[in-house]
C-alpha cells in the first residue's frame, strides 16, 4: 500500500481541565505516555508515510527521546505549539511542509481511535476531499440562555459529536489555515477552518470508546479502555 499520508499530532495542549502539573498527554496510561499510546497506532499503518509531533517547547526533548525510545521512526520533527489548539496545528502544517498530498490532524490525547477509524476518515476524505470522524450524539441537547432556561432543542438525529483525526488534502488544509490566521479566526477543529471557505467537509462514523482524555474522571475509564484492548489483542 501506498504510504502517501501525513500525520500531525497535537499535543501542546496545558490540560486546564485535567488539572495535573504534567501535561496529560505525558500522563502514563497502563505503563506508557498517552502520546506514545497514540503515536504508535499512526507508526503501525501502512498509509502513514510522515508524522509531525507538536508540543510545548519545554517538552521537545522529552518527546524527540520517547520517539527514539519506542521506535517510532515516522515522527520525522517535533516543534513547539502554540496557545491554541489551531496555532498547533498550523505549525504542525507548515513542519510537514509539502512532503505528503494528504494530511490527518489527531489529538495526542484521543489514543483509542483504532486503525479501522483511520482508514474510514481517509477513505472518506480521498472521496470528498475532507472528512472527520464523529458519532450520532446519544444524548438530547438543548440550546441554554444565560438565565439557565432552555431557548432550543435541536433534532438529535442530525447532531453528531466530531473526535479526531480530521483528515483532508494537504493544500485545502493548509489554504484553510492561512485564511483563518489572515481573519484572526480560531475556531475548535480543523473541520471550522475548512467549512468557513464554503468547503463541505465529510462525516465518518466512529467509535465511542475514541475518547478525548479531558477532566479527571476520564482517566479511570481509559484504564479500563486500555484492559479491553489489551485483552481483544492477546485474544487475537
Ligand atoms: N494550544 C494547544 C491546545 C491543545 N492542543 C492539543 O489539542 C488536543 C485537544 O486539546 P484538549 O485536550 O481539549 O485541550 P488542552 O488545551 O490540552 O486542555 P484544556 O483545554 O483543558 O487546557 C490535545 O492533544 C492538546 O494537547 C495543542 O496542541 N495546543
Ligand atoms: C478537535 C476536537 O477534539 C474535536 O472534538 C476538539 O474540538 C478539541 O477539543 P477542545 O477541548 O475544544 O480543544
Amino acid at each position: 500500500m501506498e504510504a502517501k499520508w501525513g500525520v500531525v499530532v497535537v499535543a501542546a495542549g496545558r490540560g486546564t481541565r485535567m488539572g495535573t502539573s504534567e501535561s496529560k498527554q505525558y500522563l502514563l496510561l497502563g505503563n506508557k505516555p498517552i502520546l506514545v499510546h497514540t503515536l504508535e497506532l499512526f507508526e503501525s499503518m501502512a498509509e502513514i508515510a510522515e508524522i509531525v509531533v507538536v508540543t510545548g517547547s519545554g517538552e521537545i526533548g522529552r518527546c524527540r527521546e520517547l520517539a527514539e525510545q519506542y521506535g517510532l521512526h515516522k515522527v520525522r520533527h517535533v516543534v513547539a505549539g502554540g496557545s491554541e489548539r489551531q496555532h498547533s496545528v498550523y505549525k504542525g502544517i507548515a513542519a510537514l511542509g509539502n512532503r505528503a498530498d494528504w494530511v490527518m490532524v489527531h489529538d495526542a490525547v484521543r489514543p483509542f481511535v483504532t486503525s479501522e477509524a483511520v482508514r474510514a476518515c481517509c477513505s472518506a476524505a480521498e472521496q470528498h476531499g475532507a472528512a472527520v470522524l464523529a458519532v450520532p450524539v446519544k444524548d438530547t441537547i438543548k440550546q441554554v440562555n444565560e438565565a439557565g432556561i432552555i431557548t432550543a432543542t435541536p433534532d438529535r438525529s442530525r447532531l453528531w459529536a466530531i473526535q479526531t483525526p480530521q483528515a483532508f488534502r494537504r493544500e485545502l488544509l493548509a489554504e484553510a489555515h492561512e485564511q483563518a490566521a489572515a481573519a484572526s479566526f480560531v475556531g475548535t477543529d480543523d473541520a471550522m477552518v475548512v467549512e468557513r471557505m464554503g468547503v463541505p467537509v465529510a462525516v465518518a462514523a466512529g467509535d465511542y470508546t475514541n475518547i478525548k482524555i479531558t477532566t479527571p474522571d476520564d482517566l479511570p475509564y481509559a484504564e479500563f479502555l486500555l484492559s479491553q484492548r489489551d485483552r481483544r489483542e492477546a485474544a487475537e
